[in-house]
């Protein structure tokens, strides 16, 4: 596997799960197209000559990335520290985010970390659970599962578990309640310390182009014409990225063109207000990439 031409990056990215998607959406969106892909491929091509792409399960992709075997890596910050893999967190791609928690049946006694001492956790996350316990200085005992942790409690065969939640649903369904939070998790781009070094300009430019994807996520441009004597008033209604651009509109001279980048949470009032300044021939359109 490290017998790949000096001059490509390979980039480790999972092959399924609930991120998988989300991560190919924002490498397509990066304008870094990935030829292929998928399909029980384990490696595919890129738009772009020097970099391919390595589909692998999330949890793998950490040790794949401190071994070399990919020089960048995006997976679960909980896939890195359960791992405890030597590798540079380079960028929160501020998705995927899930909080590990300590979680015990509704009805039981337990409040306190400390009222878990000696009893049995349940989890997806031995490596994590047991590092937290022990800095706390309480001792417990861990059964590591692989899935549907929520159940253990109800089967006997745990008194709490330590999982992920992000709605709070499963733990609610399965009559679950937090005791505290462990970790709070999200997707990052990893590298290679090494490859870091050795190719730092490749890296930096793929970490800029996936930056500019998620800085974009809930932003839009908002477009107006407006007389130019009302451009005072919608200067004070619109935010913009650096200020309102502002520009002449050919055909009318006391007409001027209004540009902003505006939070798309903020949209609908916006384009009220601005209507009510006197703003017309709006447009709202979506932003791709957003690079300062
Ligand atoms: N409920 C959740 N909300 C947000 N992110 C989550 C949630 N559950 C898991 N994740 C994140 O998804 C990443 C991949 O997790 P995992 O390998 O368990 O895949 P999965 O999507 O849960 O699929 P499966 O468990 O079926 O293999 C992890 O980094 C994890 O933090
Ligand atoms: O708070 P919620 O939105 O309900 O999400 C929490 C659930 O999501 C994950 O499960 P996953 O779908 O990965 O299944 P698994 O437990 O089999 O891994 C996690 O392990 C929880 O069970
Ligand atoms: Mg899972």
């Amino acid at each position: 596997m490290n017998s790949r031409p000096s001059d490509l990056i390979r980039l480790a990215i999972p092959n399924k799960g609930r991120i998988a998607d989300p991560i190919a959406d924002v490498i397509e969106k990066s304008g870094l197209h990935i030829n292929g892909g998928g399909d029980r491929q384990l490696i595919a091509k890129t738009v772009d000559p020097h970099i391919e792409i390595l589909y692998v399960r999330p949890i793998d992709i950490p040790e794949y990335v401190a071994q070399g075997v990919a020089d960048i890596g995006i997976t679960g910050r909980d896939m890195v520290a359960e791992r405890g893999s030597d590798v540079v967190e380079l960028l929160d791609l501020r998705m995927g985010k899930a909080r590990l928690v300590i979680a015990v049946p509704e009805e039981s006694e337990y409040v306190t970390l400390q009222d878990l001492s000696g009893k049995k956790i349940a989890t997806e996350f031995p490596g994590i659970t047991r590092s937290f316990f022990s800095d706390h200085g309480v001792d417990v005992s861990i059964v590591s599962v692989s899935g549907a942790c929520e159940a253990a409690p109800h089967l006997g065969i745990a008194d709490a578990i330590v999982d992920l939640t992000s709605s709070g649903t499963t733990l609610k369904t399965n009559h679950l309640r937090i005791i505290q939070d462990v970790f709070h998790s999200s997707t990052w781009l990893i590298a290679n310390r090494r490859s870091l070094l050795d190719h730092k300009e490749k890296i930096d430019e793929i970490s800029l182009a996936l930056e500019s994807v998620i800085s974009a996520k809930g932003q839009c441009y908002l477009m107006m014409n407006i007389q130019r004597n009302q451009l005072d008033e919608i200067r004070s209604i619109l935010p913009g990225l650096s200020g309102p651009t502002v520009m002449e509109v050919a055909s009318d001279e006391n007409l001027v063109a209004v540009h902003a980048v505006v939070a798309e949470e903020r949209i609908y009032q916006l384009i009220n207000l601005v209507k009510r300044a006197g703003a017309k021939d709006i447009l709202v359109m979506d932003v791709q990439r957003m690079i300062p």
